[in-house]
């Protein structure tokens, strides 16, 4: 299966597949999100044992991208085509900077060749990038994947604010985006990016278990994205 990124697609971080049926990702998410990277027993028998009906986003960050795995790009990015080879796996996470190498553009191949879609994404846990580069690398990210995901530090309320302008020009001009700032100074662009076309949300299953600084509970983003959500005028 595959997702279109028409709407917004909440994704539930974890790093344990079992969490998949927790009654709150039943309730709150339209995806799961496989930290494969974080996962503390082998990553691809968790993926062979997945039973649940809840489609993943499989991910696997790189240590020079803020994850944990270590393993060289080729090493890796075939980890993550085997896993778009599972029915249950919807959506391949690749780092734009992997995209755009010749060994990246043949994984972005084959995971849209087993019929999963490409997640190009690129984090900064420092700060924000100018404007003039956020704008560039989202549209960048959102020409090589299905979606462009930009996930920054904001220091304070220019940065979320730089943020947003720079996710509603990129859905202004049909690019197709996911957009996120870590940290407390961006913690309400989670909930208030949608609004400005951001298409995937990140919340973790268990609140301890964050996977970026600032995330939201899931049951909280769930509200939040749907109370902002914009309805016709009645
Ligand atoms: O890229 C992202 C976004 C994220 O870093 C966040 O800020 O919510 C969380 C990660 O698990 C995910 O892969």
């Amino acid at each position: 299966m595959q997702f279109s990124f028409d709407s917004f697609v909440l994704a539930a971080c974890t790093a344990d597949l079992s969490d998949a049926t927790d009654p709150a990702v039943e309730e709150h998410a339209d995806a799961v999100e496989f930290r494969m990277d974080l996962a503390a027993s082998d990553p691809e028998s968790a993926l062979d044992a997945y039973d649940a009906d809840v489609p993943l986003v499989a991910t696997n960050r790189a240590a020079w991208e803020g994850g944990d795995c270590d393993d060289g790009d080729d090493e890796r990015l075939a980890t993550l085509e085997r896993a778009a080879e599972r029915d249950a796996v919807a959506a391949v996470d690749i780092e734009l900077d992997s995209l755009l190498t010749p060994r990246g553009e043949t994984a972005a191949e084959r995971v849209r060749e087993s019929g999963a879609s490409v997640v190009a994404s690129f984090h900064d846990f420092e700060g924000t990038p100018a404007s003039s580069e956020l704008r560039a690398k989202l549209h960048r990210a959102a020409t090589v994947g299905d979606v462009g995901k930009v996930a920054v530090t904001a220091t304070d309320d220019h940065d979320a604010l730089r943020l947003l302008d720079a996710t509603n020009a990129a859905t202004t001009w049909g690019d197709t985006v996911a957009t996120m700032a870590m940290g407390e100074a961006g913690r309400h662009t989670r909930a208030v990016a949608p609004v400005y076309g951001s298409k995937i949300g990140y919340a973790p299953v268990q609140p301890a278990d964050a996977t970026a600084p600032g995330q939201y509970a899931l049951e909280t983003l769930s509200r939040l994205v749907g109370e902002l959500e914009r309805k016709p005028d009645t």
